[in-house]
């Protein structure tokens, strides 16, 4: 063999072990989740081998009645060993019962603890992780593959236990009974094996595909419910379907496929089950008549072979559904190893008071794996200061807001909040002083009080009423049906874009931060709405640190300073009036939302 063929063959062997390896983790991951529950775990595998013990104690009942009590006729022996069946069954039926209630407990709580571990680890992922992951991919993992990971829990641990007690008991039995007829029998059950790992491992493909297929059909799903205006909006129902279908039939062909090759499986351990049992009875019957073994041994014989027949096909399956469900546990798996992008000092600064200055210093970043956003960003933003960032689209405004809030951090340079580098920083203090209004504000399915409440949970209904006030959205509050308390979102009413920004405002007077992100909170409403915002956000702003990404020169006129961005860089800094003067890039944008408006007013004259 060539040098390139052992290379080849040196990269399957270290990719099939890596593979190995990181089910081995996931496996012994889902496991962890058990610790706390040791006690439950040890009595649930006690139960069970109770109740292995009975079944195995049931077929030698039947060969000392058959063999021993029906030729003796004794009505004695008969109600003992009657007695003795019932007090076996007895203690089968409280052994189950207890089992499913300890396995549904331990099931419960260890699939809580996962779940709330999953929760507060997506948290602390935090907003980058939200905007390279769809949430239809992070929906399914919280629902379809935590399904599998309870999976787990339940069933496989202590039922494998007991079914190999299942076989191994009753494999000794019926090699003491008869050796040379186990031995004929046994073998046949293994024909499976000639062809079951290639169908097994077409299972396991299928399995697999079906569950990406599925994932992606979730993030369908969910594209096209959000999506609902838009496409209607564009006529392009019938495209939107056509999408959903071509999903669809994918999903609904390898859920086929993997329907199928499971029939197959089954269908072919049938099968060599069954030509063992045939090979049994005849060669069974055979014993009973040269009188080599008694009936009541025979009968026995055969309950156990069957026993051992149904023990390994439960076994394998619940070891392949393992071994599934370990697939699909791998996924969550790899998600709990994610690292936040951001991560907190291992001893935080916790200032006593926040006045709100900030110093950008070279800072320089670009996202994971792109070409630089932020390329040497230098500026001073003084407390109380109001400052305006413009420039074309793609500039990296909004990445600047981002790396304020820290949600990410800046590759080189610094940025400081009064004084303190920000990474010094606790993260719920930066949190806590900076508030943020994006364009899109996101009002929760709740009564308008608590959506204004969600700004500080602890405010009084006094403090929501003075934030309202404040936000100069308490008169609308006070006509609605039922006030303060009126549903909104899609099981209550309908608000504006303008109101809903009122209503983030109000929220942000209750949290009251001392700096404030405004990210075009105003940029998609309309000029009564927008002036009705603006009206509030001064009240907001004033005497608080405030960054605007501002889409309209026009409401940036008296803002302390404003910085132009172009790739990245502060290319002009100044007061309106002082940049106008350089006549540089600014100029060029006022004259061209000018021109802008011009042409929208003639238009309007020309339509009316
Ligand atoms: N999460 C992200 N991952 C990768 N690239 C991103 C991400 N967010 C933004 N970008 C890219 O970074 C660059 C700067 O984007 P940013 O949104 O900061 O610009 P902007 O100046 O605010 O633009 P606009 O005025 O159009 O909102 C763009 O090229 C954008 O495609």
């Amino acid at each position: 063999m060539d040098a390139a063929g052992d290379g080849q063959i040196r990269n399957t062997l270290k990719n099939k072990w890596s593979a190995y390896q990181e089910r081995r983790q996931t496996y012994f991951w889902v496991l962890s989740y058990l610790k706390p529950y040791r006690g439950s775990l040890i009595a649930l595998i006690v139960m069970g081998l109770v109740l292995a013990l009975g079944e195995i104690s049931i077929p030698q009942f039947l060969r000392y009645l058959i063999d021993v009590v029906v030729p003796e006729k004794s009505n004695t022996l008969f109600f003992t060993a009657l007695a003795v069946l019932i007090l076996v069954l007895g203690l089968m039926f409280a052994a189950t019962a207890l089992c499913n209630i300890l396995e549904r407990s331990v099931q419960e709580k260890a699939a809580r603890d996962l779940q709330l571990s999953l929760f507060t680890h997506l948290r602390k992922l935090g907003f980058a992780y939200y905007e390279q992951h769809p949430t239809g991919e992070t929906l399914s993992l919280f629902n379809h593959n935590l399904t599998a990971v309870q999976k787990i829990y339940t069933q496989y641990l202590p039922l494998i236990i007991r079914h190999l007690l299942l076989i191994l008991v009753p494999l000794v039995m019926v090699l003491h009974m008869n050796t040379k007829l186990t031995l004929f029998i046994l073998p046949c059950y293994f024909l499976y094996y000639l062809i079951g790992p290639t169908i097994d491992g077409k299972t396991a493909m299928y399995f697999k595909q079906q569950t990406q297929e599925r994932e992606r059909l979730n993030q369908k799903i969910y594209n096209s419910v959000s999506s609902l205006v838009e496409v209607r909006a564009f006529g392009a129902t019938s495209w939107e379907v056509g999408r959903f279908t071509e999903t669809y039939e994918q999903y609904a062909k390898t859920r086929l496929g993997s329907l199928l090759y499971r029939h197959l499986q089954f269908s072919f351990r049938m099968t060599a089950t069954a030509v063992g049992v045939i090979l049994m009875y005849i060669l069974g019957s055979q014993s009973i008549t040269s009188g080599s073994m008694s009936v009541g041994t025979f009968v026995s014989f055969t309950i156990y072979i069957l026993m051992i027949f149904r023990s390994i096909g439960r076994l394998t399956f619940q070891l392949l559904e393992q071994s599934y469900c370990i697939g699909q546990a791998q996924l969550l798996y790899q998600y709990a190893q994610h690292k936040p992008v951001v991560q907190e000092d291992r001893k935080p600064r916790f200032l006593s008071d926040i006045a709100g200055a900030l110093t950008f210093s070279e800072v320089h970043f670009s996202y994971r794996g792109r070409s630089p956003v932020i390329t040497g960003f230098t500026a001073q933003i003084l407390p109380g200061q109001k400052t305006a960032l413009v420039g074309t689209s793609g500039g990296g405004k909004s990445t600047l807001l981002k790396l304020v809030g820290r949600f990410y951090d800046p590759d080189q340079g610094q940025i400081l909040l009064d004084g303190v580098p920000l990474t010094e920083l606790s993260l719920s203090q930066i949190r806590e002083s900076i508030g943020i209004v994006f364009q899109e504000t996101y009002l929760f399915g709740l009564s308008i009080q608590e959506n204004i409440r969600f700004g500080r949970p602890d405010a009084s209904q006094a403090d929501i009423i003075a934030a309202a006030k404040a936000a100069f959205i308490h008169d609308f509050i006070l006509e609605l049906p039922e006030g303060y308390d009126t549903l909104v979102g899609e099981r209550g009413i309908r608000l504006s874009g303008g109101q809903k920004q009122r209503i983030a405002i109000a929220r942000m007077f209750i949290k009251n931060p001392s700096i404030i992100l405004l990210d075009e909170a105003t940029a998609s409403l309309d000029t009564v709405s927008e002036k009705a915002v603006q009206h509030a956000l001064q009240a907001l702003l004033a005497s608080r640190t405030t960054i605007a990404v501002a889409h309209r020169i026009s409401t940036i006129r008296d803002y302390d300073q404003i910085i132009v961005i172009d790739q990245g860089k502060a290319v002009e800094q100044g007061t309106y009036e002082e940049l106008v003067r350089q006549q540089g890039i600014f100029y060029q944008l006022v004259k061209g939302e000018e021109l802008h408006e011009e042409q929208l007013g003639l238009d309007m004259a020309i339509h009316t």
